[in-house]
């Protein structure tokens, strides 16, 4: 089997929420203003760092000017204390490992800056397993936009099928526009309801993701 398997990070590989509301907060305390809360941060993640700051700045009612500048700010605070608190979510290094002995290819596409997201991967022992690491600044252009999804795909040397593994709305956008199968974990940081997440299979917990895969594999292979 020479399928490849891309995965985003944040919420589908790691539970890395407290490091990146602790990098925001430590940006809106240099600036003189609140923290903000977990959940407000959390609603703000999913299209890359610059995209959270120019979220946090509109709902903190900070000037837009200062967007660059705060952006930088944050992504210093970011990379100073990536993996404080991050941990993978369970199973995920053992069901890597087993994906790998099935043959599988593996990267990732994520839009975490490339520097802190091949930090987090190798402060948790993760990086092992991955060929290819696309981050959100590694191109011009990030997800939504399925050219960073091909070309994380095409980082990768392996001429079988493909699958995508996402836990957003952005992922499924991404996967929907690539035209790649993609399973979506319900337990990551998406905002709306799974049913209203586009997805081909969805799962709960990494323990299932190697027979979810060779299910997937299979059917695809037998309709090819
Ligand atoms: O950095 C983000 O906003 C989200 O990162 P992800 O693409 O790994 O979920
Ligand atoms: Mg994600």
């Amino acid at each position: 089997m020479n399928a490849a398997i891309v995965f985003d990070l944040d919420g589908t590989l790691v539970d890395s929420l407290g490091d990146i509301v602790a990098a925001a907060n430590r940006m809106l305390i240099d600036v003189g203003h609140d923290p903000a809360s977990r959940d407000v941060i959390g609603r703000f993640v999913g299209n890359g760092l610059p995209k959270l700051v120019e979220r946090l700045i509109r709902h903190c009612e900070l000037p837009m000017d200062r967007h660059a500048e705060l952006t930088q700010l944050t992504l210093t605070h970011y990379t100073a204390a990536a993996s404080e608190t991050t941990v993978p979510y369970p199973d995920i290094p053992e069901a890597l490992a087993q994906l790998q002995q099935m043959g599988c290819v593996l990267g990732v596409c994520t839009n975490k800056p490339e520097m802190p997201a091949r930090h987090v991967l190798d402060a948790l022992d993760l990086s092992r397993y991955f060929d290819a690491v696309l981050g959100g600044d590694t191109l011009k252009t990030r997800k939504p936009d399925p050219i960073h999804l091909t070309a994380s795909f095409d980082a990768l040397s392996a001429k079988g099928s493909r699958l995508f593994v996402g836990d957003s709305e952005v992922d499924a956008e991404t996967a929907e526009r690539a035209q790649i199968p993609f399973l979506l974990f319900t337990e990551g940081y998406r905002k709306s309801p799974v049913v209203e997440i586009p997805h081909t299979v969805s799962y709960g917990a990494a323990a299932e993701l190697p027979s979810l895969v060779s299910r997937m594999l299979l059917e695809l292979e037998q309709t090819a």
